[in-house]
């Protein structure tokens, strides 16, 4: 019951902040159109005994009270409803953006990987969908309360055992609760398989997958994996609305004999010539307005109660989200240059739920000023290093230090202002040309020039030269008349992206080049060489490229080899070659193949 409360006085206070007077507007119509429902039936009383009374103005006057509180029981809801519509369709803008915080606003990525977090957020999306009634419940709600109690009132004036009546309404509200919780616990358990059901149902939808789908023939082994998914899925949560629905209809046939036994007891009244026909009336008509106001109140605290869970499982991934990523409160700021460069010491690192680290004793430094490049096979914990060095995870065990500041003393948004990255999976901004590219650095999204010289470092401007309007040329299949560009082309704009901030202090390649011709890399690369050695003159910059070509390693200064999550070996190309380890081995693989 607690949480009921706290959903109200939660959807009540978002409302307040959207729309004060409407607020206040719907909330009194609300009630007075439910409280309008039990004075007709005292107006009624007063009616038929003042006409067998034979007191005509007092039956006239009471006529005409009914006649208003009729219209205005029937219509003022209506009325309510045009001041909540509005206020429910922000309630939902607001919640959604929550939504879009917690997903993406969190500084780093670990709670992604966490599959109760994924689960309740399956879930979450969709109950919040109730948001748009919730708010028109909760005023509902709120109006049935105080006509209950009105009516409680009326009845124990008639006969104090007619209260007996509105106690009857309690174990269909009890039942209710639990029928609703069973159903809950079905979603829950059924998350799971609901979340892998949409996501092959995306694959079978998306352009992307489609042509993979087509060669290998997978569409049917894709919609049978889909369909015993979702018949799992389906039954588990069909039995539970069986059994809720058992549940409260044993809460129902509790109200149904209270409210028999409440009629009889007038009834005996009457007959005994204890009470009024007026009397008998208001009874028999608050009597029915019980069992209506029971129903109602069970109907709508199952569409309130859906809504209080979605906001019980709000929390839930909040506060998941804080357990995957315990802050420690930063306290330093990111250095204007580098000077001494970035150590990692000592660090581990696994993902969470994993069962092993996935990089173990990892102990380098990157000095100020220099290119650095990581290899290793497949797997070794590359792009994870690279990961761990943007913020985006914190090392289980051990540090990372910036000019000797602990990475994660240093504000998260701070650090990130001053890093430049460029990612294996880039992003396809499905926007024009420009801002594709300025989104890299969203103070200068409009820059024109300050894009161009990016696409120019980049060696990216000839995509931009052959789009119909330039700069300006919608891109992608999202926008009307967007142009889509070849796999190689977008990630010329990733890159030119990666590198519209013109001073950070750290620049990230994670394989960024995977689909540019070997030539084309080295030659971009010999750009990048130049480049970070000017960036590196400014700000002491350090750059971490990844890549498999050893055309383009063997240009760094320092070479960390990275294998089973540990660095075998690192230094520049000579002394490695010379070394004879991990990477002449593999240097020498590719240049055999080359030859
Ligand atoms: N998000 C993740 N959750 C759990 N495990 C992950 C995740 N990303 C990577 N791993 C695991 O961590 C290990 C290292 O992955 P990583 O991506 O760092 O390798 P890599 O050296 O960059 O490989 P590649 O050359 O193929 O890109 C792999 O065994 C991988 O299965």
């Amino acid at each position: 019951m607690r949480d009921l409360f706290a959903t109200a006085r939660r959807l009540l206070s978002i409302c307040w902040h959207q729309n004060r007077r409407k607020t206040i507007v719907a909330v009194t119509l609300m009630i007075a159109g439910a409280v309008a429902a039990p004075l007709t039936a005292l107006g009624l009383r007063w009616l038929i005994d003042a006409a067998l009374e034979g007191r005509t103005t007092g039956a006239v006057l009471a006529g005409v009270t009914v006649a208003v509180l009729a219209v205005a029981a029937l219509t003022l809801g209506h009325f309510a409803h045009i001041a909540h519509f509005e206020l429910s369709e922000l309630n939902v803008v607001h919640v959604d953006r929550e939504i879009i915080r917690l997903a993406n606003g969190s500084p780093g990525l670990a709670h992604h990987e966490r599959a109760d977090y994924a689960d309740r957020l399956t879930v979450l999306r969709r109950e919040m969908q109730q948001l748009r009634s919730s708010l028109e419940a909760l005023l509902a709600l709120a109006g049935l309360a105080v006509a209950m109690l009105l009516t409680a009132v009326l009845l124990a004036m008639v006969n104090p055992f007619l209260l007996l009546l509105p106690l009857a309404a309690v174990p269909p509200l009890i039942t209710g609760r639990f029928a609703e919780r069973m159903v809950d616990r079905a979603k829950i358990e059924t998350a799971q398989a609901d979340r892998v059901a949409q996501r092959l149902f995306q694959i079978t939808t998306d352009a992307g997958p489609a042509k993979e789908l087509r060669v290998f023939r997978l569409q049917r082994e894709v919609l049978a994996r889909h369909r015993a998914l979702w018949d799992g899925v389906t039954r588990r949560l069909w039995r539970s609305h069986q059994a809720a629905t058992l549940v409260r209809t044993v809460g129902q046939l509790c109200f149904a004999a209270g409210y028999v036994v409440c009629i009889l007891l007038v009834v005996r009244d009457a007959a005994a010539g204890r009470r009024t026909v007026g009397e008998v009336v208001l009874s028999i008509a608050l009597a029915a307005q019980v069992n209506q106001q029971v129903a109602a109140a069970v109907a709508q605290l199952q569409q309130f109660q859906q809504i209080t869970n979605a906001f019980v499982r709000l929390d839930e991934v909040r506060a998941l989200i804080d357990a995957a990523e315990p802050g420690t409160a930063p306290d330093a700021e990111p250095p204007g240059r580098l000077r001494q460069g970035i150590r990692l010491r000592g660090v581990e690192f696994g993902y969470p739920g994993a069962a092993a680290p996935v990089l173990r004793d990892v102990d380098v430094t990157l000095p100020a000023g220099t290119s650095v490049a990581i290899v290793g096979e497949n797997g070794a914990g590359k792009s994870t290093l690279v990961k761990l060095l943007c913020g985006f995870y914190q090392p289980v065990q051990g540090e990372i230090l910036v000019d000797g500041v602990e990475l994660r003393r240093i504000p998260l948004d701070r650090w990130r202002s001053r890093i430049a990255a460029g990612f294996q999976d880039f992003v396809r901004f499905e926007l024009l040309a420009r801002e594709a590219v300025g989104v890299g650095d969203l103070p200068r999204i409009t820059s024109g020039p300050a894009v161009s010289a990016a696409l120019e470092r980049a060696q990216a401007t000839e995509v931009v030269d052959r789009l119909e309007h330039g700069l300006e040329t919608p891109l992608g299949k999202t926008l009307p008349q967007g142009t889509e560009l070849s796999g190689g082309q977008w990630q010329k704009l990733a890159l030119g992206r990666a590198l519209m901030r013109e001073e950070p202090l750290l620049l990230v390649l994670d394989e960024p080049t995977s689909a540019l011709d070997a030539a084309a890399e080295h030659a971009l690369f010999e750009r990048y060489a130049a480049q970070s050695r000017e960036l590196a003159d400014k700000t002491g910059a350090i750059t971490v490229f990844v890549s498999h070509r050893f055309s383009t390693v063997r240009m760094a200064d320092l070479i960390i080899v990275v294998a089973d999550g540990r660095i075998v070996e690192s230094g520049d190309h000579t002394t490695l070659v010379r070394a004879g380890g991990l990477y002449a081995e593999l240097y020498e693989l590719q240049a055999e193949a080359y030859r």
